[in-house]
């Protein structure tokens, strides 16, 4: 349309009326002519050109009536040869021009109507108006073309620009539309795409470069891209969930989560939504599909559940997982009639190991012996650590015989305990390697007789079993081990008793010198149980120490020393005893335990001189450094140390030199065989011999014989502590011992 208007536009020019009025006054030999239209009232003419005595008049209009153009249009034409202006005398221009000859013709316009005329006349007569009105009305019927044909210019024209203006319109809201469409869709942080039917591509936003690092012309192109990165374990699944949300199953929403590789090596989780597209009419356009980055959503659900079900340190289940598979490998050994197997794990001694060296060692060692069980076991098996530096060992499908099982599970126990015994490199470089066993308790179950509860306990009994056999072991779970346990239990839950309600009591031992002169005294810790009678340290002690216990037991019992030290001083006869306190390296370790000691001397202002503290070689073998300050704080109070049990240790000449001692004691197991066993005689010598170079005084503890006494005088020991010289016993006995006056070695 606006091409044809362009079309005539060019045919139609704007002088045409002119040159058509000047030609035709030329032509015809006429002084003037103009070319008229009717305006669309149809009473007046617009003069469209004007030619007179070779110029052009400009255009103007006038009103129709009694003018020679209304007789023209009227009658169709109208040719007078002479006397114009008598016949028009109303016409203003025949008067002004003084016309005598006329002709006019009208121009044809629509519906047989004129659309205006065209008019010449002459001051002269004119001979024969007749042709001339012929030829004027072939010229008007031309410009009747040339009008229509104007006309019609600038009907298209104005069609024409009332088009732009609409397509202006169009495209500015079309215009508009997309940009608000590309604000919402170009700045999302979602991946939105639209499929055609044929799998094509129809929009991606900007963001998919965001997701994959390819940009979304990329997908354009190449549509199987986005299969390409897909992860392959979730390929299959994808491919059906895109198969689903085809025709004719197209009609729901279609949400799949699943992961995608980015270009640089990420996986994403992403969630994939997907919604048909059916237009107006119901056909199916397609697919629109809207992905979000779950990632972090995912992170922290598998974080969630990490922590729910998995160890942070080694990674191993933890004990909710391993209980729940514990149920379900119940319920298949019912079904297979195959018996399985709980080892619980133990390492030996860890907590001095994490008391002496700190955390971090303890956690190195223990995220790796994590590593060497699950390197020892089948993939099938289950190894959990349970807390601390307990782990336990599930395994399955061991087979319907029952030795066999146990076989096997003892073969693998086994395999673990020697595996876990190998060295470890957890210290500092210029550190030792760290050596370390573990004790094994297993128990073997068979279907669901037993519950999840009783076959824990089951192993944890025979755990004990393993350690009360020694640690670095392995042993069954047995009926008889139950008993024991249990007996253990209810010992520990009176010994926890036993202090709060003063069962515990404090033994004196006598130490004498050469003279046999009463120079100080053991304090050893009695349990006065009000059934079982007089407990002996040794049947508890280890008990206490295992549990923690020692450490308040181990204060009540300084601190009831340091009361007696203070009585003692109101004795003439007692108080320059000194008085020596055995000490746990539990106890040592804690960190008040300086403190404690303090208090208890400040409390019962006990001379601190009067107090010696008994350590054995274990307190002072890890981390030397702090056990030498913390003696050196003792010291400071005026306190005095001796090294018990010596000989059964390390006994190291390098250490012994830097701790702050007072004395050695030379353990038992050698003075008992002293005078007969030479080994032992030459153990002692040389202990006493390495004291003497040190200038360490020296103890022997055990002297039961005056032969034994007499050795030890004839090699230089001049200090003792044995049956030979009194048994511990209860404080009354020294109390009655004192008020009878000296003692034997006071004489
Ligand atoms: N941490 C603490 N340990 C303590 C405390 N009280 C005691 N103990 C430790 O218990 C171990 C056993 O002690 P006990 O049964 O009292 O035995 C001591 C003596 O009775 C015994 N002894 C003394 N003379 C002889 C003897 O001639 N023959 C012989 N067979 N035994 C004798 O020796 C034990 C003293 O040992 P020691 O401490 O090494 O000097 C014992 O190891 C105690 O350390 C406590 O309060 N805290």
């Amino acid at each position: 349309m606006l091409g044809v208007a362009d079309l005539v536009s060019t045919q139609v020019h704007a002088s045409f009326a002119q040159d058509l009025a000047e030609r035709t006054a030329r032509l015809l030999g006429l002084d003037q002519v103009q070319v008229g239209c009717l305006d669309p009232s149809g009473e007046r003419i617009e003069v469209r050109a004007a030619w007179h005595a070779g110029r052009q008049l400009g255009t103007w209009s006038y009103a129709l009536r009694d003018t020679a153009a209304s007789a023209v249009l009227r009658e169709g034409g109208q040719g007078i040869a002479s006397g114009a202006r008598d016949a028009h005398p109303l016409d203003p221009d025949l008067q002004h021009l003084e016309a005598e000859g006329f002709i006019g013709a009208p121009i044809p316009g629509l519906y047989g109507r004129p659309s205006g005329l065209i008019s010449g006349c002459s001051s002269q007569p004119l001979a024969r108006p007749d042709p001339l009105l012929a030829a004027l009305r072939i010229l008007a019927v031309h410009a009747a073309g040339v009008f229509a044909a104007s006309a019609n210019h600038d009907r298209l024209r104005r069609e024409r620009r009332a088009l732009q203006r609409m397509l202006d319109q169009a495209e500015h809201r079309q215009r508009e539309t997309e940009a608000r469409f590309h604000t919402m869709l170009d700045w999302t942080y979602d991946w939105e795409y639209w499929v055609r039917p044929d799998g094509s591509f129809y929009y991606m936003t900007p963001s998919a470069e965001h997701f994959t690092g390819f940009p979304s012309e990329h997908f354009l192109h190449d549509p199987d891209l986005l299969e390409r990165i897909v992860h392959p374990d979730d390929k299959a699944i994808w491919k059906r969930h895109i198969k689903g949300s085809l025709p004719p199953r197209s009609q729901d929403i279609y949400e799949l989560e699943f992961r995608i590789r980015h270009k640089d090596g990420r996986l994403l989780w992403v969630e994939h939504r997907c919604r048909p597209v059916i237009d107006a009419s119901g056909d199916y356009r397609g697919r629109r599909v809207s992905i979000s980055d779950i990632t972090a959503r995912k992170e922290a659900e598998e974080q969630i559940r990490s922590l729910a079900y998995f160890d942070p340190l080694t990674g191993l289940p933890n004990r909710r997982l391993l209980l729940d598979r514990l149920g379900h490998a119940l319920a298949a050994s019912r079904r297979t009639r195959q018996y399985g197997a709980l080892l619980m794990i133990d390492l030996d001694h860890f907590k001095s190991l994490n008391d002496t060296q700190g955390h971090d060692v303890g956690d190195r060692l223990l995220v790796e012996v994590a590593r060497r069980m699950t390197q020892s076991l089948r993939a099938e098996d289950t190894v959990a650590r349970l807390g601390g530096d307990e782990y336990l060992v599930m395994l399955e499908t061991l087979g319907t015989d029952e030795q066999n099982a146990a076989n096997e599970a003892e073969g693998i126990a086994e395999k673990i305990r020697l595996r876990l015994k190998e060295p470890y490199p957890i210290g500092r470089a210029d550190q030792a390697d760290h050596y370390c066993s573990c004790s094994i308790g297993l128990s073997l179950f068979q279907g669901d007789r037993e519950s999840v509860e009783v076959l824990l306990k089951q192993a944890d009994v025979a755990l004990y079993q393993a350690k009360d056999a020694g640690r670095d072991t392995i042993r069954f779970f047995n009926p008889e081990m139950q008993k024991a346990i249990e007996s253990r239990i209810a010992l520990e839950t009176a010994l926890r008793q036993a202090l709060l309600r003063g069962e515990l009591q404090l033994f004196y031992q006598p130490q004498i010198d050469q003279h046999g002169k009463r120079i100080g005294a053991e304090a050893l810790l009695r349990w006065l149980h009000p059934n079982r009678g007089l407990i002996p340290p040794l049947d508890f002690i280890p008990l206490a120490e295992e549990t923690g216990l020692i450490v308040p037991i181990g204060h009540w019992v300084v601190d009831t020393a340091c009361a007696q030290l203070k009585e003692w001083e109101t004795c003439a006869t007692m108080r320059s005893l000194q008085l020596a306190v055995n000490v746990s390296a539990r106890q040592f370790h804690q960190p008040d335990f300086v403190a404690q000691v303090r208090e208890s001397l400040e409390r019962s202002k006990a001379n601190p001189a009067r107090l010696k503290l008994e350590l054995t070689e274990s307190v002072v073998l890890e981390n030397a450094d702090s056990v030498i300050e913390r003696m050196h704080q003792l010291r400071a109070l005026g306190v005095s140390f001796s090294m018990d049990d010596f000989g059964t240790g390390y006994s190291s000449l390098s250490y012994l030199k830097r701790l702050p001692l007072d004395q050695l004691k030379i353990d038992k197991s050698f003075v008992r065989d002293i005078t007969t066993d030479p080994n032992d005689a030459a153990i002692v010598r040389a202990i006493l011999a390495m004291s003497r170079s040190l200038g360490i005084q020296v103890i022997a503890e055990g002297v039961e014989t005056e032969e034994q006494q007499l050795f030890l005088l004839d090699n230089g020991c001049f200090a003792f502590q044995g049956y030979l010289f009194g048994k511990p016993s209860p404080i009354v006995d020294w109390r009655s011992q004192a008020t009878q006056g000296p003692s034997r070695a006071e004489d």
